[in-house]
């Protein structure tokens, strides 16, 4: 089974609790060319706060994707293209593996399981709120993230690997190293893209940039730089084959 995320190079997180910058509308985010917007963050996330950003973009004809943090922000909506769930390959405790997940599934399933997909998380910043809460191991080599990359492949057959840097821009030798691992599945990269440069750069490794805080930091025009770099990234890739 392969999803259109094999097709992106650049995804758009919005975190429904923050804020956009003065003047732009949900108009102008789903105008930045990004392939896909995917909602959701890690802390203070409450249902309302996410039905009111998918409504916003709903009329929009960008992919739309919930990301939630926990089984209680899962919302129903016919605007929504997907569920994209997070399981977090180096956490500390099984919960954030499959335990969440079983809860949700103990008490809302049977889920809609055609549009649900997971995302095996590999969390790398240590002072990222997504490390804290799930007491990721951060100390991975290189080696440790191809490692975790092939099983997360070829043992438990995720369609997408997510090396994840949220706040800070990442090593891109353990990103080269989790894409040299893999064969089939979509290696996402999020973190401390914040300009063209950074996102050409890791474009370079990644399938696909997913670029998170510039939005409500700086802005839509700041954000479809990003969209360039990734794009150009990937055309020169095809023209050098
Ligand atoms: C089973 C269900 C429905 C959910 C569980 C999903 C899991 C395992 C969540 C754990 C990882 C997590 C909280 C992912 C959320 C997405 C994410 C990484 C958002 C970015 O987070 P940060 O940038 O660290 O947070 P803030 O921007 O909110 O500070
Ligand atoms: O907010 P930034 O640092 O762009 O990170 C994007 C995303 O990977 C967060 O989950
Ligand atoms: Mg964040």
């Amino acid at each position: 089974m392969t999803g259109p995320w094999t097709e992106w190079d650049h995804v758009l997180k919005v975190d429904p609790d923050k804020d956009l910058v003065e003047g732009e509308t949900f108009e102008d985010v789903c105008a930045t060319g990004t392939d896909a917007i995917e909602i959701g963050g890690t802390l203070d996330i409450t249902t309302e706060k996410m039905q009111r950003v998918v409504d916003a973009c709903a009329k929009y004809d960008v992919p739309l994707y919930q990301e939630p943090s926990n089984p209680g922000v899962v919302i129903e909506s016919d605007h929504l293209d997907g569920y994209l769930i997070p399981t977090v390959f180096n956490a500390d405790s099984s919960f954030w593996v499959t335990g969440a997940h079983k809860e949700w599934v103990r008490i809302d399933g049977p889920l809609d399981w055609e549009r649900t997909t997971t995302e095996a998380y590999i969390v790398l910043n240590p002072e990222a709120s997504v490390a804290e809460l799930t007491e990721a191991d951060t100390e991975q080599s290189a080696d440790d993230v191809a490692s975790f990359a092939a099983v997360a492949e070829k043992m438990f057959g995720q369609e997408i690997i997510y090396v994840e840097y949220s706040g800070m821009f990442g090593d891109t030798e353990k990103v080269a190293a989790a894409q040299d691992a893999l064969d089939d599945s979509t290696l996402f990269y999020g973190g401390g893209i914040r300009d063209y440069d950074a996102a050409y750069e890791m474009g370079k490794h990644a399938d696909t940039i997913v670029v998170g805080d510039l939005l409500h930091d700086e802005g839509v025009d700041a954000v479809r730089e990003t969209v360039e770099g990734v794009n150009d990234a990937h055309a020169e890739q095809l023209e050098a084959e």
